[in-house]
Formats: structure tokens, sequence, C-alpha cells
């Protein structure tokens, strides 16, 4: 008799999966190494930005009082006394009727207080010196960029946990970070099963299907922000299974295997759980697809086992381990985002279970749509590649018609959420 499995809710198995988070260690690395990783600690500004006033423009800097009477028709003459260009520093005073010619970004002279642009100006050289001719007035603090108007010493400017983006890295530069200190990345070991897979370069063959599961687990642990360590794919073959998944317990912080989990003739991961002696989390969750999902612990360390199906294999991912990578990299938001937005088209399934459908956001006349890609079904590869979300269909109705408004999940998002989405429980289990 085939054991009949106790589902259990979404949301529990991800409450379950989090009682075993972990905060990764922290590393200090070259800026030049950051891209990609998690700071691990917040980037709080240590000066002034920018450090001195500057002038925004190419120009001259000047004491507003002096053009107060400066017009088109009464045009004032004012000495040039000094020139510098941006890293330079006039060591002259600007004085009554005087200026200093500016270049854009250098610091504003002593007793200037504004900056008018070249284009504005008639510069006259002659025997006695350089002047300009204003012909308008300026006020005080004109053409300057302040001292700290970027941001003031002491302001706190980005959390923990988060994505070292392009800017982020500008800031580090800015703050003199030639090191700086990241999460350590979790290493997740992955192990694919089935006496029916091959190699990317292998020939197909009869009964044979490339292993693109393995593949694919790996791409979304880079994504999520974690290592991955490839044990390669392993025929349905409990001993050399069982050793592979000990060797992968003992050298990574969390193991994913794909394939094996289910009640089928060849499905050994569950015989696996018992002979390790796992702590099972749960074998069974109430969702489509990836219902099959299972994890246990041994030792405090995850053990997933993913679905094969190409397409709850990645769903198991992004819902259970995902967030685990992300608060190991310290993250305070390491859920998917999720977003509310209206279905573009009829889906017209029932939904026993919760059901998680690859989608395509789409922005139409100011808001949000998803669309399901390719076809829903479990053993799908195609859809994956065009799914930058999921659309999540409540278990417990009768299908959804276009209009209806829906929670999406986005894949590609970077800021994460504090919590899971709210699992709507309309079904029983
Ligand atoms: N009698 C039942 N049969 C099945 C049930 C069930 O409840 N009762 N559940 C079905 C559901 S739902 C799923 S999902 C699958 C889960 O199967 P397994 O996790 O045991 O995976 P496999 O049997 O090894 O493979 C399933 C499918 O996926 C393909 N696969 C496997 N690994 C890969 C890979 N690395 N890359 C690409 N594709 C892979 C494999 O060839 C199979 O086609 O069980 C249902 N059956
Ligand atoms: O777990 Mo299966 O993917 O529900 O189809
Ligand atoms: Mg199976």
């Amino acid at each position: 008799m085939v054991e009949r499995r106790k589902p259990i809710w979404v949301k529990e198995a991800i409450e379950q999966v989090m009682g075993y988070k972990i905060r990764g260690e922290k590393e200090l690395i070259s800026i030049d190494d950051c891209d990609g990783r998690y700071l691990a600690e917040p980037l709080v500004a240590d000066h002034d930005v920018p450090p001195f006033d500057r002038s925004p423009y190419d120009g001259f800097a000047l004491r507003a009082e002096d053009t107060v009477q400066a017009s088109r028709d009464n045009p004032l003459n004012i000495r040039v006394i000094d020139e510098i260009g941006a890293g330079q520093v006039s060591n002259k005073n600007v004085g009554h009727m005087e200026a200093v010619r500016i270049m854009t970004g250098a610091q504003i002279p002593i007793g200037a207080d504004c900056v008018i642009m070249l284009e504005l100006v008639q510069e006259e050289k002659s025997d006695d010196g350089t002047f300009i001719k204003i012909k308008r007035s300026l006020t005080p603090g004109e053409n300057i960029s302040f001292r700290g108007e970027d941001t003031i010493k002491g302001s706190p400017l980005i959390n923990q946990g988060v994505l070292i983006n392009p800017g982020i890295k500008a800031l580090l530069a800015t703050f003199g970070y030639s090191k700086v200190t990241v999460g350590k990345r979790p290493v997740i070991g992955v192990i694919a099963t089935g006496s029916e897979l091959l190699q990317p370069e292998d020939e197909l063959v009869p009964g044979k299907i490339r292993n693109s599961n393995g593949f694919m687990i790996e791409s979304q642990i880079i994504r999520a922000g974690g290592l991955y360590k490839r044990y390669g794919s392993f025929a349905d073959d409990l001993e050399a299974l069982q050793n592979a998944i000990e060797t992968a317990m003992a050298e990574c912080d969390v193991v994913i295997t794909t394939g094996g989990v289910s009640v089928g003739d060849y499905d050994f991961l569950p015989e696996i759980y018992k002979r390790i002696g796992a702590n099972l989390l749960f074998n069974k969750i109430a969702m489509r697809p990836g219902s099959v999902t299972s994890c246990g612990e041994k030792d405090g360390k995850l053990l997933f086992g993913l679905s094969g199906n190409p397409s709850a294999c990645y769903i198991g991912f992004e819902l259970f381990v995902r967030p685990i990578i992300r608060y190991w990299l310290r993250s305070e938001r390491p859920f998917l985002r999720c977003l509310q937005g209206t279905l573009n088209i009829d889906f017209p399934k029932p939904n026993p279970f919760s059901r998680f459908v690859r989608s395509q956001l789409i922005y139409k006349d100011g808001k949000i749509y998803a669309e399901p890609v390719g076809l829903d079904k479990s053993g799908v590869v195609t859809s994956l590649a065009w799914a930058d979300c999921l659309i999540v269909l409540p278990g417990g109705t009768r299908g959804f018609q276009q209009a209806d408004q829906v929670d999406i999940l986005l894949l590609d998002d970077q800021q994460g959420s504090e919590k899971p989405w709210q699992e709507a429980k309309l079904s029983k289990l």
C-alpha cells in the first residue's frame, strides 16, 4: 500500500523551514569583488557629501551683493583674481567686485557666495588685468552645490542584507570602502537524481532526457545570492544516492536534491531521509505544482527534496530555499515580494490547492497585470524561461476570470519582503 501523505499549508511549510534559518558569517572583501554580494553591515555616511561647497557649473564665483545693481543697461565690471579647476583650491579671498574663474566641481573660494555661468558673462582682458561684464544680479547661494546637500555625515544610507548594486558600489567608493564587509555566501549542494538524466553535451537516446533542473537550481542559487556546489546527477540507486547526499550534507550548508521524492518505485528520497536520521519537516504541501516538495533537517542543516518536475522544482526553490539563502545573507526581507494586480486572461482551472502560475508582469495604462506564460503543467520546462513572476491562485476556488485581482510574486526583484505573502486558506486540507 502506497503511503498517504498529509499535506500542510504553504505558509506552514515556510514557517517550518524558517525555523532552521541561520545568519551566515561576515567576510571582508575587496570593493572589486563586491558585485552581486550582500552588505553585512549598514552603510552610514561618515562625511558630508559633497564634502565642501562647490560649483555645479563652469563659471565665475563672486559675491551676490556686488551684483545688485547689474542689468542689461548697467553691466558691471568685475575683476578676475584667480582661476581654478576641479581638485584645485584657490588661496585668494574673493573681495568687493572680484571673481574667481571656477570650473565645475571646484571648491567655492572664501568670500564668494554665488556662481555665474561662463555663457552669461563677457570676458575682457586688458593691461589692467582680466574683467568680466555682468548684466544681471545674483542671489546669495545661487548656483552653489552646498556641502552636505546630497547627504550629511551620520545619515544611514543602506541597510545590511541589501544586494550591492552599481549605486551602492558608488557609495562604497564615496565613503572610502576599499574593502567591504559582506555576508559570506552559503554553499548549497545540488544533486540531481534520475536514471533518465543525461548531460547537456550528451546526444538524446530513447527514454532519456537532459538534466535541466540541476542547472536551473544552480542558477536560482546564484540569483538568490548563494554559492552552489555541483555533485552532478545520479542514477536511481539507493546506496549511491545516500552516499552522495551524506557527503554533500557534510560539505555544504544546505543541500538540494531534485527528483525521486514522490511515491514511485525508484523515488528513494523518502527512504534516504529515514536512513540518514533526518527530521522530516514535511513531504506534502497543499500547492500546485510542487506538492511533493519535501524537507528534512539533520544537525541543524536543511535537506530540500525538490520535485523532479521542472516547474515544481523551480517553484519549490523560490518559496522555500530562497528565503533561507537571503536570511543567511543577513537580509531583513528574505521572502518574495508580492504585488496585487489584475489577471489579464481567464484561468478556468479549478484549484484544490494554492496554485503558483508561471507568468509575466504587464504594465498597461498605469496598472499592473499578470498573464500566465506557456503550458501550466508541472513537467513543463519552457514556460520558466519567460516567467518573471508567479500568479498565486488560492486553493478552494473554481477558476479565475480576466480582471480578477490576484497576488503576484516577483521573481527577479531584489528588494524582497519581510514576510511571506498572505496565503488565503479557502479550502480544507
Ligand atoms: N502515484 C503518484 N504519482 C505521482 C504523484 C503522486 O502523488 N502519486 N505526484 C506527482 C507529482 S505532483 C510530481 S511533482 C512528481 C514528482 O516526482 P519526483 O519528485 O519523484 O520526481 P521524478 O519521479 O524523479 O521525476 C518526475 C519528472 O521529472 C523529470 N525530471 C527529474 N529530474 C529531472 C531533472 N534533473 N531535469 C529535468 N527533468 C527531470 C523526470 O524525468 C520525470 O518526468 O510525481 C508525480 N507522480
Ligand atoms: O508536485 Mo506536482 O508538481 O504538484 O505536479
Ligand atoms: Mg518520482
